[in-house]
């Protein structure tokens, strides 16, 4: 993991978010604020932290409810901790996590692995 990346990272940050991306990793972190506000920076400082405290990228889990949210924490990960880290990482929709879960478990449902979802209007 890039050192220097994560310190200039963290350094863009403001007190508060760096307060919430560097606190103890063993203790639950709970972020609400506002649209537009610096979450998702935030999380992305908060991941870069884990990351930097040796936990292995695929323990990692970083859900969002847009694709384009998870494709942008996958963007700004890769910038500082380069493209094998990123690519390791789970960063998901919660939908896309959820139906991901289900096809590996597909038996326990009692379904095949090639199951139809239906939605609104089918
Ligand atoms: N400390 C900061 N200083 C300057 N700009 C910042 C800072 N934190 C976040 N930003 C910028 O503010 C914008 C919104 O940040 P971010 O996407 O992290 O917010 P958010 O709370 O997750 O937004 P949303 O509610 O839309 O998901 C982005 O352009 C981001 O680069």
């Amino acid at each position: 993991m890039v050192s220097d990346g994560y310190s200039k990272y963290l350094q863009s940050l403001s007190d508060v978010q760096r307060e919430a991306a560097c606190s103890d990793i063993s203790v639950p972190l709970m972020i609400v604020a506002g649209p537009g506000s610096g979450k998702t920076s935030t999380m992305v400082g908060r991941l870069l932290t884990l990351l930097k405290e040796g936990i292995d990228p695929r323990n990692i889990l970083a859900m969002t409810f847009t694709t384009a949210a998870a494709a942008e924490m996958r963007e700004r990960i890769r910038t500082v901790a380069g493209k094998a880290i990123a690519k390791e990482l789970m960063i998901s929709t919660l939908h896309s996590f959820c139906l991901q879960l289900c096809r590996s478990h597909a038996d326990k449902l009692g379904r095949t692995t090639d199951f139809l979802i239906y939605g609104h209007g089918q």
